[in-house]
């Protein structure tokens, strides 16, 4: 198992993140080569797959160079539980004072959810530095996010939720944002598809926006 990165080595290495569901294990080992192929480094697999935990080291396996995190965390069983099967990076949907406790003991970097100001003040309160932005078009988008850099200017977002391939230079182009997250680049219907091509395509893309 690799070790996993700082918070700081995690946003270094990302710029736009795959956020994949993997329903069928033997999915996992050429979607990560697909993804490696086209040159992203850090991947976010939900855990809203019975497989997920083993699609993660099937990924891994594949794929030793990337950084393969889990997403969907809801619990602080599912922290402890992910942590264990050797995630690299942890990130939920929203936060809960256990969830965030949870989270934090695992001494991995973690991008907790919030959707408001307050939920971005109690996170930061908590100890985090890095916050996912969700659901970031229904939520309010880029309006909201420079919204908040006035009164927040030291919380940094990685926006995910309804972000498209074409959105996703805006988002990055903010200077409180240090990545995205996105299910465009291996959209469920590619994965149960086989359409590796496309989604090392889909890839290169998204690595290309980095440094935008
Ligand atoms: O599963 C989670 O933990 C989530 O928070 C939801 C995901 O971030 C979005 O489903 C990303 O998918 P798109 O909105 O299609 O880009």
């Amino acid at each position: 198992m690799n070790t996993p990165p700082s918070l700081d080595a995690l946003i270094d290495a990302a710029s736009v993140i795959p956020v994949l569901a993997v329903k069928r294990l033997e999915d996992a080992a050429p979607l990560a080569m697909a993804l490696a192929a086209g040159g992203l480094k850090v991947i976010e697999l939900t855990l809203r797959t019975d497989v997920a935990l083993d699609a993660m080291k099937a990924m891994q396996d594949a794929a030793p160079e990337l950084i393969v995190g889990m997403g969907t965390i809801r619990t602080p069983e599912q922290a402890r539980a992910s942590a264990e099967a050797g995630a690299s990076f942890l990130v939920s949907p929203g936060l809960t004072p256990e969830l965030g406790e949870a989270m934090l003991a695992t001494g991995l970097a973690c991008l907790p959810g919030v959707a408001t100001a307050g939920e971005a003040m109690a996170s930061q309160a908590q100890g985090f530095e890095v916050l996912k932005f969700f659901p970031a078009e229904p939520a309010g988008g880029i309006a909201y996010l420079k919204a908040l850099e006035g009164p927040l200017p030291d919380i940094r977002f990685c926006p995910t939720g309804s972000i498209s391939r074409e959105k996703a230079p805006d988002y990055l182009a903010l200077t409180n944002v240090v990545c995205v997250g996105g299910s465009w680049i291996a959209s469920p219907g590619d994965i149960d598809a086989g359409n590796w091509t496309a989604i090392t395509a889909n890839a290169r893309a998204a690595e290309a926006m980095k440094g935008r």
